[in-house]
């Protein structure tokens, strides 16, 4: 295995009587790719939360390059390099492409003036979204609105990349390009984290699958192995083909 960047150690999370997440452990190593699955409710954007630190565990430690940041707030751990995009991509509608980044490599980051700049420029770039950088986030397809989402998050600068479900909605074609794009963050060297109903996109990326039900981890593995897994075909694949 490489060197672990991001771990949870026994994460739990309760709420009242429901137990999410039971005593999961969760790791990624630097500049490798993870899949997280299962059935809806599983725990899987929990699992994030308690990970970015947007929700504190119950129980358990959350360590990045082996220092524990379990207390840390969010905005700290993505200054330490935790960045995050979600399915439902929420840019500052009223700015430019260029101005959403910059939000990202000036608040996330901690950038100033042309060190910022130029990193918004880089990210617009990797991101295919360089000739929009003008454009008013409010008039994006889609596609573009999703590329943004994964921009702001790369402009924060991260070591490693949590995504929630940014497949979700998109035709096969853009599905593709986003698969497109997201080799590329990984050819930077980016750990990616990505909870994906769209199994067939996930295993074109990562390296390991983790399966999740009732907020504990059924399988972790080479994705061919976990998706032949009879407790995952059990708990989950039989679902996800027929919603895929
Ligand atoms: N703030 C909360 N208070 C109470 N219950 C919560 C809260 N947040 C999440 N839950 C519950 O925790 C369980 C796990 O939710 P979570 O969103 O982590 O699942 P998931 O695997 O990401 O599901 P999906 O695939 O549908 O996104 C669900 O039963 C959900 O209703």
């Amino acid at each position: 295995m490489s060197t672990a960047v991001l771990v949870g150690h026994r994460l739990s999370k309760v709420y009242g009587e429901l137990r999410v997440l039971d005593r999961v452990d969760f790791h990624v190593g630097q500049g490798e790719a993870v899949g997280v699955v299962g059935p809806n409710g599983a725990g899987k954007t929990t699992l994030l939360n308690v990970l970015t630190g947007v929700v504190a565990a119950s129980e358990g430690t959350v360590r990045l390059d082996g220092r524990d940041i379990t207390g840390m707030r969010p905005e700290k751990r993505c200054r330490h390099g935790i960045g995050r995009a979600f399915q439902i991509p929420r840019p500052f509608g009223g700015m430019t492409v260029l101005e959403n980044v910059f939000v990202g490599a000036s608040a996330g980051a901690g950038l100033r003036g042309n060190t910022a700049y130029e990193r918004c420029i880089d990210v617009l770039t990797t991101c295919g979204l360089i000739d929009l950088a003008n454009r008013r986030a409010v008039s994006l397809g889609l596609l573009h609105r999703k590329r943004l989402e994964l921009a702001r998050a790369l402009a924060t600068g991260p070591r490693v990349l949590l995504l929630d479900e940014i497949g979700a909605g998109l035709t096969e074609a853009e599905a593709d390009q986003l698969v497109g794009l997201i080799l590329r963050l990984r050819l930077l060297g980016i750990a990616v984290v990505w909870i994906e109903h769209l199994v067939p996109v996930l295993v074109q990326v990562v390296d390991r699958l983790v399966c999740m039900e009732s907020g504990r981890v059924i399988a972790d593995g080479p994705p061919d192995a976990v998706l032949r897994d009879p407790a995952v075909v059990d708990a989950y694949l039989g679902k996800a083909v027929v919603s895929a």
